[in-house]
């Protein structure tokens, strides 16, 4: 029986620019991707007696059936190349759910390239790509991976530079966001404070943490943090604890904060971890 693991890890948002909405509801953006070595640990394992696709999790927070993504994933490669032989997934998740780190986009980009290596089915990353955005945004750059411009929905990728091991604590709140709803309620005439992107991209081209920790912006920020106090308390925790610079990823709650060392990084975990329990501590990553 053939089986394969995979490890999927979670990214941030250096930036997060909303530049229009489309007729389909979805968003413009443009945003600085980058990944970080915080991962989950897929394991795929072929069962030829059968042909269904099972999901098991450590995790009781994300859907086993045909909702979850990584399920969704493996359905769209057993269709395409008519493939009869069953799968069992189990994912082991270490990253924390629906926190704008997009843990299960990584999922379903791991399966897709975890399938493509044990069925040996010879798609290129590109293509991998094309059915990667049938079943999320996000899922196209954790399929590139390292660091990348995000254009289009998400899915038109520029690969970058990315900041080389870079010391990043992540503190996930204990409330629940929905990607869907802050689009939604995000009100493109009332951005105030947008990125330079070009600007920040100079910045990671250099390894210059300062420039970037003091000019990283998110539209979305303002959306969650409205809602949520605890973005803007974990911030400037964040910053309290000599952070160079702190941000929410994504669509939140996650805020991240960026770190000059390990020494700092980890004085900074510590004291978050006794306040916030879901906090981790990580470093950029580029394969
Ligand atoms: C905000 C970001 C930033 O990286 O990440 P997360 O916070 O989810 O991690 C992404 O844009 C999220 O990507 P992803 O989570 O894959 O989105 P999808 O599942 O495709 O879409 C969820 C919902 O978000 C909205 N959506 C998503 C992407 C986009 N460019 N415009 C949108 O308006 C749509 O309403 C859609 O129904
Ligand atoms: N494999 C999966 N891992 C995580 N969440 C999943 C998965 N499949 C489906 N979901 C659902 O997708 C939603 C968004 O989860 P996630 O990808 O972790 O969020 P985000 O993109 O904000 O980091 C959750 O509400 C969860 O129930």
């Amino acid at each position: 029986m053939k089986s394969i693991t995979v490890k999927s890890r979670a990214k941030i948002n250096l930036s997060l620019d909303v530049i229009g909405k489309r007729p389909d509801g979805y968003h413009e953006v443009q945003m600085i991707m980058q990944q970080v070595d915080l991962y989950d640990d897929i394991k795929i394992i072929e069962n030829k007696d059968k042909n269904n696709i099972v999901v098991t999790s450590n995790c009781e927070f994300i859907p086993k059936n045909n909702t979850n993504i990584a399920y969704k994933a493996a359905e769209l490669i057993k269709e395409q190349f008519n493939i009869s032989y069953g799968i069992n997934i189990h994912i082991q998740k270490n990253i924390p759910v629906a926190a704008g780190l997009a843990g299960g986009s990584a999922n379903a980009a791991g399966v897709l390239k975890g399938l493509n290596e044990m069925w040996k089915l010879g798609l290129s990353t590109e293509e991998l790509m094309d059915i990667g955005v049938k079943i999320g945004a996000d899922v196209p750059f954790c399929i590139l991976g390292s660091a990348a411009l995000a254009e289009g929905i998400g899915e038109r990728l520029t690969p970058l530079e990315g900041l080389k091991n870079t010391w990043v604590v992540l503190a996930k709140p204990s409330i629940s966001v929905s990607t869907a709803e802050v689009y939604r309620n995000l009100d493109l005439d009332k951005i105030t404070r947008r990125p330079e992107t070009y600007k920040l991209i100079e910045a990671m081209k250099e390894q210059d943490l300062y420039t970037l920790s003091k000019d990283m912006a998110n539209v979305l920020e303002t959306v969650t943090e409205r809602k949520h106090a605890v973005i803007r308390q974990l911030k400037s925790k964040m910053m309290e604890y000599n952070a160079l610079g702190s941000m929410m990823s994504g669509s939140g709650p996650t805020v991240f904060g960026i770190f000059k060392n390990y020494k700092k990084a980890k004085a900074a975990y510590d004291n978050l971890l006794v306040i916030n329990k879901q906090t981790y501590l990580t470093q950029t990553y580029n394969e």
